[in-house]
């Protein structure tokens, strides 16, 4: 008989978005994305970091300050890391499992580039007007989005 406490294709998805958000240098939100096609194939995932050549010793990690002096204006979010990422042909009708509800620059990228469903963990900046335009965009543009329902299920990993 076949083993029961398999993990399902959302944990398998997410999980590997945690996993991405695992190589975050930002002291504050570590945010992991995973990009899927409909037939449950991986095609590419990325986190938040700096531009590739942009020394992450270097560059800014604190959220306040000039905005030259702090990081929001160079960190490359998950989500768009996950999209620029892809080797493969177009991204139409796939799906990103993001650890984070994508803002509203991410939020564009994926409606562009033809990705048609949203699953995210947390929505803690639900009340930012980032993430009500996102959701304003998605609405329009006939984006689905759905919050990851996590079951509790625990995985310890001895990396
Ligand atoms: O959807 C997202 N994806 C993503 O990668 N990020 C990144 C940018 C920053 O490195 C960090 C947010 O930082 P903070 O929570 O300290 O404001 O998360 C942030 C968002 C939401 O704004
Ligand atoms: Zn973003």
């Amino acid at each position: 008989m076949k083993r029961t406490d398999y993990i399902s294709w959302d944990q398998y998805f997410m999980g590997i978005a945690m996993m991405s958000a695992e190589r975050s240098k930002d002291p504050s939100t570590q945010v992991g994305a995973c990009i899927v096609d409909k037939n449950n194939r991986i095609l590419s995932m990325g986190y938040n970091g700096m531009p590739a050549g942009c020394d992450d010793d270097t560059m800014p990690w604190g959220k306040s300050g000039a905005p030259l002096d702090n990081k929001y204006f160079y960190v490359c979010h998950a989500e768009l890391n996950s999209i620029l990422n892809y080797r493969g042909g177009n991204l139409k009708d796939a799906i990103i499992y993001s650890t984070l509800f994508p803002c509203n620059e991410c939020a564009k990228a994926i409606i562009q580039c033809g990705i048609k469903e949203v699953v995210y963990m947390s929505d803690k900046y639900a009340m930012t007007e980032s993430t009500i335009a996102s959701k304003k965009m998605f609405d329009m543009a006939g984006v689905a989005y759905r919050p990851f329902e996590a079951k509790g299920r625990k995985i310890t990993l001895n990396l």
